[in-house]
């Protein structure tokens, strides 16, 4: 308890990861980018994976500038098959990866019952199911040689919840078990020279979760996260070989009070806070878009 109160308070000490081979799903998007930048901003070599050739292009045309080496994958991370076999590719190409940051994400947007199931299903692919199979592909060549870093990029959803995200909550909370049990694993095998990382971000401003919101008044309390300060926090405490932040620290509070307090007590809190009904607004404007798309391709 000590050592973790000196960490947030004194400047931890912060490893170099010059030279490291980092690899990092959804480097598309909008924290897959500025994660890719940041890594190669410390000198490590990437390998980028996306869905999105175009976007996941773009952010390697970016890291070069930053003189180091950068390999990309089109992937689609919900099949288990294009995992490996891109894996198997990295390994014979490139080399052994000794940072892995799982931060591909998605959501559906839509309400439970009017989600075709395609979509639920995709959802617990990607956030949990990838998980699996990326850490079954990379964690044995840092098991060789005690070395590596495991990053996954989960949710403040991933420890407590809210209403209509349920597959991306039910997503989410795997990942945390699946990080947590994995870190336990590593320890209960000494492996020491392996980290884990858990990252529990709240709602950050990508567009993701567009128009996601709480109670008016709260708003300025808790703001929704810059991008930016999202990932540098998050590679702070992966410098400093954190095994886990919530960011903002202030998101410590609804797990503790989820643990805590009586059900029913939440369930006040959440409509004080404006909790209850935060992703009311989001599922809307996916439903638009839902339906824009849907002429546009009729
Ligand atoms: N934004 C937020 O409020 C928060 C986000 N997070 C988590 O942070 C992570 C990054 O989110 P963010 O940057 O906002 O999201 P983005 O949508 O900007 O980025 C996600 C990237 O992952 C790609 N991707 C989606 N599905 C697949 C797939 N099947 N295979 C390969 N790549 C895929 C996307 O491609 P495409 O664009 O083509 O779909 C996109 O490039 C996610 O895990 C998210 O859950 C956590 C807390 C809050
Ligand atoms: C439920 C709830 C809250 C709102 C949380 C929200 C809005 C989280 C959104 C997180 C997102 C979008 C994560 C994406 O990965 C409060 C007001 C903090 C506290 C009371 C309980």
């Amino acid at each position: 308890i000590l050592s973790a109160v000196l960490q947030t308070f004194l400047r931890p000490r912060l490893k170099c990861i010059d030279g490291e081979l980092c690899l990092i799903t959804g480097a598309g998007g909008a924290l897959g980018r500025l994660f890719a930048l940041e890594f190669a901003k410390e000198g490590a070599n990437l390998v980028l994976w996306d869905c999105n050739q175009a976007a996941n292009e773009q952010t390697a045309e970016l890291a070069r500038e930053k003189g180091v080496k950068v390999y990309t994958h089109t992937v689609d991370l919900s099949r288990r098959q294009d995992i490996y076999e891109a894996a198997e590719k990295v390994r014979l190409d490139v080399g052994d990866v000794t940072i892995l940051v799982n931060n591909a994400g998605v959501v559906a947007g839509r309400r439970l019952l009017e989600c075709p199931d395609e979509l639920l299903e995709r959802t617990l692919l990607v956030n949990c199911h990838a998980l699996f199979w990326m850490t079954k592909a990379f964690l044995p060549q840092m098991k060789a040689q005690n070395h590596g870093h495991i990053v996954t990029i989960a949710s403040a959803l991933g420890l407590f919840s809210t209403a209509c995200v349920e597959d991306y909550c039910a997503s989410k909370f795997g990942a945390v078990g699946f990080t947590e049990s994995l870190a336990h694993d590593l320890h209960a095998e000494n492996l020491n020279g392996i980290k884990t990382t858990l990252v529990c971000p709240y709602i950050v401003d990508t567009g993701m979760f567009e128009g996601c919101e709480i109670r008016k008044e709260l708003r300025g309390l808790i703001p929704p996260l810059d991008p930016l300060y999202t990932v540098k926090q998050s590679m702070n405490a992966i410098l400093a070989e954190q095994q886990m932040i919530c960011i903002p620290r202030l998101m410590y509070i609804p797990l503790l009070t989820r643990a805590l307090l009586p059900w029913e007590a939440n369930v006040a809190t959440y409509r004080f806070m404006g909790g209850d009904r935060c992703m009311m607004p989001f599922i809307k404007n996916m439903e638009i878009k839902a339906a824009k798309d849907q002429v546009k391709t009729s």
